[in-house]
């Protein structure tokens, strides 16, 4: 057991609250304070410390605890240094200043997504080397820039470089959600975003006629259409209970644009969606959809992506997985229930999943609500600290997986 702090605070809740006062918050974060702080936890636990700039500014940090015999593949455990921005007025505390109630509640900005993972991958690693432990494999915590705007400038770009290579990744673990109910959930897939800029040319002319063919009402069947399919996933979603969010494709209208005055009919208008496709849809069938629904509403209707994921990978849930046999038997050891689904928004692992490194996307907060990006983020101490036990068998575990037929 670690001795408490002044305030009777435990040392990993006190470094955990350090690390969420550090204002790595889009658009600008500051990664610089993130990676001074990562590097002094390398010194102090003694362990090697990479740093790769994999565009201006934007530093993948990578702490590895190495192995004992080294011709095994790696596990890899990664988390994002990003947050996403706050609407100040409508938080209890300052999100930046990692308040504790007098329940034990912390409160910032990344207090579930996910500076909780980051710090608890480092106490874990923490507490097996002070324990005297020395694994098989070789650890590596990679913390990454960018994830919170799609990972271009982060993750995406890291798996291309020789030194990600270098890391001979056998298995990753990265984010997940939290889980209100008893049980854990992790995350053996992601659904693929496709954000689509519907754009819709037509006749322009005075606001008092009735012009023919405009853009208005040739974007207004196209986004009947897209709306009612939205529908029909929700509906199959709800009225099925074996099936999560991730198992069905989501769809929503997020930006109107167009227009000049009232009394103008415009000659182009545009609709953007955010769609987040289930993993086992055929992708080419669903563009082909969408170009129909383009096509039928009318001449000089077209689309655009602005993200297009086209590579979902789904890392197996039963013991053919040697890497899910080891982590699903030590939460077993733990009594831990998992709830394995798909991911419903998108994550770093997708990269990794794409390169060929099996992921599995988890973040041990059971018992807590689902706050990621919202107001009043927070975790209590208590669930956090639990979290940190968890990844200390999680790894012994991992880190102990006998040689694989991959590994050489
Ligand atoms: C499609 S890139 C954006 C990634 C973002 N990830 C976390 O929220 C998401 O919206 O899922
Ligand atoms: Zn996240
Ligand atoms: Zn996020």
């Amino acid at each position: 057991m670690t001795s408490k702090g002044p305030e009777g605070e435990h040392p990993s809740v006190t470094l955990f609250r350090k690390y969420l006062r550090i204002r790595t918050v889009q658009p600008k974060p500051d990664y610089g304070a993130a990676v001074a702080f990562l590097e002094e936890r390398a010194h102090q636990l003694g362990l090697s410390c990479q740093k790769v700039e994999v565009a201006p500014g934007n530093v993948v940090t990578v702490l590895t605890w190495p192995g004992s015999n080294p011709t095994l593949s790696s596990i890899l455990l990664n988390s994002h240094m990003d947050v996403v921005p706050v609407f100040k007025e409508h938080w209890s505390h300052d999100p930046f200043e990692a308040f504790k109630d007098s329940e034990g509640y912390i409160y910032a900005r990344g207090a579930q997504d996910m500076k909780c993972v980051s710090i608890q991958y480092l106490e874990a690693v923490r507490r097996l080397k002070g324990e005297g432990h020395h694994f098989p494999r070789t650890i590596h915590m990679t913390f990454v820039p960018d994830e919170e705007v799609g990972g271009h400038q982060g993750m995406e770009l890291f798996v291309q470089q020789p030194e990600f290579q270098a890391l001979r990744a056998g298995f990753a673990l990265d984010e997940g959600l939290a889980n209100p109910t008893d049980a854990f959930t992790v995350f053996y897939s992601e659904r693929s975003p496709w954000w689509v800029r519907v754009t819709s040319t037509g006749r322009p002319g005075h606001g008092s006629r009735f012009i023919e063919d405009t853009a208005a009402e040739k974007l207004h069947k196209v986004v009947t259409s897209i709306l009612t399919f939205r529908e029909k996933e929700r509906q199959r979603l709800q009225s099925n209970p074996h099936l999560k969010e991730g198992a069905v494709t989501s769809v929503n209208l997020t930006k109107l644009e167009g227009g000049v005055a009232y009394n103008v009919v415009p000659a182009t208008m545009s609709a953007s969606f955010d769609f987040r496709v289930a993993p086992d849809v055929d992708l080419k069938a669903f563009e082909e959809q969408l170009q129909g629904w383009c096509q039928a509403a009318g001449e000089g209707v077209t689309f655009e992506f602005a993200q297009k994921w086209t590579k979902p990978r789904v890392t197996p849930t039963d013991d053919s997985n040697p890497w899910w046999k080891a982590f699903s038997r030590a939460c077993k050891d733990m009594n831990l229930t998992l709830e394995p689904e798909i991911f419903p928004a998108a994550t770093d692992s997708r990269y990794l999943r794409a390169v060929g490194v099996p992921a599995l996307g988890f973040s041990p907060m059971n018992r807590t609500p689902v706050l990621l990006h919202d107001h009043d983020e927070r975790l209590h101490e208590a669930v956090f600290l639990r979290g940190v036990d968890i990844y200390t068998r999680l790894l012994s575990a991992l880190a102990s997986v006998p040689t694989l037929p991959g590994d050489s």
